[in-house]
């Protein structure tokens, strides 16, 4: 199964252009869509997931023209959105084979299984009968996705999972996700580099509504090796560095401000080499990106 998106763009009414030509072919397996807030990641999958039209470019799963076959489309497809609502006086179990019965799985056998193995799945048995109202966090994004996988979809998608939950919640749903089926597409749209990290094999960047990178995150850390620079630094001397120097994060380390550098040799005196991780990745692109965006301007 291979999912295509080939040349696709959105502008919204108001002016904001979300997408600008997103080329991308995701293979079975954790594919991380990594991006800012505003990055567009979230118009991108609810475009995969049928929920509204691009302005140009073409969609295709496994040899499916997903932007002219949405009811085929949906047959395939789990959607957990960022946000979503449920009736909170109703139970796990009511909820649950609500959506299942929306799904099509009109077989009471059938649907009485799927309810049994993604309450164990989910690790949801226990609180099937409660009210969803008093779901933790963790709790009603388990839900989300027991609900998203129901009908065994070949393509799933998660908009920012982890947003908001506990280390704890968010090892046990990162953990969830890893045991979805090899042979499954699974979109995993986040902020969050750690999640991208521990889980993808493959990941994006986008920013601006462009892909700014996609490959492995092994790679994309190998691409950084040799080129980057740390430095403790004073704040006043902040402005004068980035004017001078590609810095591609400032972070605080015990309160004292340690940049980053993109170089291909030693940018100065105090500066020392440093390891890259998928995070300084991640803040390359994007702050190539911006650069590259504000010389075209
Ligand atoms: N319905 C809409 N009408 C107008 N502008 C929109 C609409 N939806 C999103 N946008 C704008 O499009 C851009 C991309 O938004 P999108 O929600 O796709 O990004 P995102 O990467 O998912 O960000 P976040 O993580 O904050 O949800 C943003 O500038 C956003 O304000």
């Amino acid at each position: 199964m291979r999912l295509t998106i080939r040349d696709l763009s959105k502008t919204y009414p108001n002016g904001v252009r979300a997408l600008r030509g997103v080329d991308l072919t995701i293979d079975a397996g954790m594919f991380g869509l990594l991006g800012p807030n505003g990055a567009g990641k979230s118009t991108l999958m609810r475009t995969i997931a049928t929920l509204q039209e691009p302005d140009r470019g073409a969609i295709d799963l496994g040899g499916l023209d997903v932007l002219r076959n949405k009811p085929a489309v949906r047959e395939r497809l789990g959607y957990l959105p960022q946000e979503f609502g449920l009736y909170p006086n109703l139970s796990a179990e009511h909820v649950l084979d609500h959506f299942a019965v929306l799904k099509g799985i009109t077989d009471a056998r059938e649907r009485r299984a799927q309810l049994e193995f993604l309450f164990e799945q989910t690790n949801l048995g226990a609180a099937r009968k409660l009210a969803v109202g008093g779901f933790s966090g963790g709790m009603k994004q388990r839900l989300g996705i027991a609900i998203a996988l129901l009908g065994a979809p070949r393509l799933i998608i998660v908009d920012e999972p982890t947003a908001g939950l506990d280390p704890t919640e968010r090892h046990r749903f990162l953990n969830l996700l890893s045991d979805i089926g090899h042979d499954v597409i699974v979109i995993l749209g986040t902020h969050i580099v750690e999640d991208v990290a521990e889980l993808c094999p493959k990941f994006a960047i986008l920013a601006g509504g462009e892909i700014v990178y996609t490959g492995a995150p092994e790679a994309g850390v190998a691409e950084l090796r040799g080129r980057l620079w740390r430095r403790v630094v004073a704040k006043a001397e902040l402005p004068e560095l980035a004017a001078r120097l590609h810095v591609i994060s400032t972070r605080l380390v015990t309160g004292r401000p340690v940049v980053h550098v993109h170089h291909f040799e030693a940018p100065g005196p105090g500066f020392e080499p440093v390891a890259p991780d998928l995070e300084d990745v991640y803040f390359y692109h994007i702050t190539r990106a911006t650069r590259l965006a504000a010389r075209a301007a």
